[in-house]
């Protein structure tokens, strides 16, 4: 299996860079030139095999609203300043079509859209005419509230329709983990049954991928306010996600989550 290039033979990483000051981990934020291109170096010589770019929060619990020429300052100056610095594809995490055709003229290779292009109409579209590989997320009203997984597996099953019939085919499907809601269950329960059941994706035959990285179900099982302190917890929960079938694994801490991804690799293969 592959993504935008890459071989999925092992598990990979994705370090994760925002250049929005309002993102919900100040750790992963970077405002100055010379510490982002730094930051974004240092994380493909730690074993990077991907880099995300976000120029606007997506958290759901955060007042994120910014204006899209905003959006658009921020990622097209992000991706011009690390592209010559790095060799692995650069993904923009963006819901909005006029950014991530943008960031892809600026010399972005992926498109990270957390509502699965169902967004911006505009989305698939763009995919389409860059021939931009796409990572697509769980998004929609959840309306079975005693089966995360299958509404999961709906909301994707409906983005990947979507690719189809733009005719495109180089697809991730991402879990969503943080982003569904509902007012019941508690969102942490909600996000660690689908993290058990991972597994039950691998029917799309699609790469998995998966970001956990400090999120607030972490800070509510562990009682961690601060995300600068969840990162063993989010180590956990990467052990659990790689042995249940996860590709790629989406970190603020690419150097610890590749250890905790090459043993979990390394066990999973002696599981039944
Ligand atoms: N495909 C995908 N994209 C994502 C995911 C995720 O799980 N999957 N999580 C995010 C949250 O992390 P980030 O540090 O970017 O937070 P922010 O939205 O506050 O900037 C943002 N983007
Ligand atoms: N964009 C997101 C940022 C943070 C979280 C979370 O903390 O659960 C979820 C989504």
């Amino acid at each position: 299996m592959k993504f935008a290039g890459v071989k999925l033979d092992e598990p990979r990483i994705m370090g994760v860079i925002n250049v929005s000051p309002e993102s919900f981990y100040k750790g992963s934020v970077r405002n100055d030139e010379e510490r982002l291109i730094e930051t974004a170096v240092r994380m493909v010589e730690e074993g990077a095999s991907f880099i995300d770019i976000g120029a606007k929060s997506t958290a759901p619990y955060l007042e994120t609203q910014i204006p899209v020429e905003e959006e658009i300052r921020r990622a097209v100056w992000a991706i011009k300043a690390i592209r010559d610095h790095i060799d692995v594809p650069i993904s923009i995490d963006t819901t909005s079509a006029r950014v991530a055709e943008e960031a892809l003229k600026a010399g972005a290779d992926i498109i990270n859209d957390v509502t699965g292009f169902k967004g911006d109409p505009g989305m698939a579209e763009v995919a389409k005419e860059y021939g931009a590989p796409a990572i697509l997320c769980a998004h929609g009203e959840v309306r079975n509230l005693s089966d995360p997984v299958h509404t999961v597996m709906d909301f994707l099953q409906e983005s990947l329709v979507i690719a189809e019939k733009h005719g495109i085919e180089d697809i991730t499907i991402d879990p969503a983990i943080g982003f569904l809601r509902p007012e019941w269950p508690p969102w942490y329960e909600w996000d660690s049954k689908v993290i058990a059941n991972l597994e039950a994706l691998k029917i799309f035959g699609r790469p998995i991928l998966i970001g956990v990285s400090r999120k607030s179900f972490i800070g509510a099982i562990t009682g961690r306010k601060d995300p600068a302190e969840r990162l063993p917890g989010s180590l956990s929960a990467t052990a659990v996600a790689v042995l249940k079938g996860a590709h790629i694994v989406r970190t603020h801490d690419v150097k610890e989550t590749l250890d905790a991804v090459k043993v979990a690799a390394f066990i999973r293969r002696f599981s039944p």
